[in-house]
């Protein structure tokens, strides 16, 4: 990869984007900010190029229409400066799945998966070509356990980890580093349009601590980042089992507990 390459970073008004921005401004990488709120872009924007002196180009943009994900799209293949993209912009929604409407979950799934797979896809083939490259994907750790309820949610984020891990396996050997970073409850404005009120939870953490964490990650060459797990034994042992498990599931017969007298 260049030695700065620029970001383009989804979602950057705010929260995890905003911070991955100023982040990455700091270590001297000019940026590309997208989500729908120009004036808190143009905000930060300023602020960035003072600080740092990088600079920063705004793309307005609702990730949910078509038009708009498509002018991102065509910047991540033309704009062969971008070496790195952050799949960050998401949201959530509050409810039990029947107190979801249909246009809600599936307006979350368009943000949380499908913007995110169409904006790789876009940018994954000049990667390759390069030989070089990076992609963030921001799932969560709601991903893993259906037990949190959040099912579409959650749904969205399993997505962004399955995605992320096998591009990793697809790209990884051509040169494109791969990372999903796995947050847990982190402060932002996500918890407002969940419905939740962040203040009266525990175990929150600070964004700057999730991103700093999260850039550590990747800074390793981390495939799958989860900064606030202490023991990331328990993850391998995760991915050891299921690795464990593939071999036994290309049988020509049903397993005996599965076979009926005829
Ligand atoms: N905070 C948390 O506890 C956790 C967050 N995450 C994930 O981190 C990511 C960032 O979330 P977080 O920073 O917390 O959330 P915020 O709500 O603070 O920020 C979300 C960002 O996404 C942008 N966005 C929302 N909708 C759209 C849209 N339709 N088109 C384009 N941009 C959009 C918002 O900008 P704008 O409104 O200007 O468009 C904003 O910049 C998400 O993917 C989230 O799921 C994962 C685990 C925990
Ligand atoms: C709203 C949430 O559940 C949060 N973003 C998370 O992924 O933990």
């Amino acid at each position: 990869m260049a030695a700065n390459p620029s970001v383009l970073i989804t979602g950057a008004s705010t929260g995890i984007g905003a911070t991955y921005a100023d982040r990455f401004a700091r270590r001297g990488h000019d940026l590309v900010l997208v989500a729908r709120d120009r004036r808190r872009m143009e905000a930060l924007a300023t602020r960035l190029r003072q600080e740092s002196g990088v600079a920063v180009d705004i793309i307005q943009a609702d990730l949910t229409e078509a038009a708009d994900l498509a002018v991102v799209e065509t910047r991540l293949r033309d704009d062969t400066r971008i070496g790195i993209l952050i799949n960050n912009a998401g949201t959530a929604l509050g409810g039990s799945f029947i107190e979801q409407s249909t246009d809600d979950v599936a307006r979350l799934v368009a943000l949380n998966t499908t913007a995110m797979l169409r904006l790789a896809s876009a940018v994954a083939p000049r990667f390759v070509q390069a030989g070089e490259g990076a992609i963030i994907n921001i799932g969560s750790v709601v991903g893993l356990a259906p037990e949190f309820a959040m099912t579409v949610y959650g749904a969205t984020k399993a997505f962004a980890l399955f995605l992320s891990q096998g591009l990793s396996v697809e790209l990884g050997p051509k040169g494109v580093y791969v990372q999903a970073v796995l947050p847990a409850a982190t402060r932002t404005e996500i918890w407002e349009h969940a419905g939740a009120d962040v203040n009266t939870m525990t175990g929150v953490m600070e964004v700057d601590e999730l991103v700093d964490a999260a850039l550590a990650g990747f800074d390793r060459r981390e495939p799958v980042t989860i900064p606030p797990l202490p023991d990331v034994e328990q993850w391998n042992a995760f991915q050891a089992a299921r690795q464990a498990m593939l071999p036994n599931t290309g049988q020509e017969h049903a397993a005996a507990r599965y076979r009926t007298a005829v």
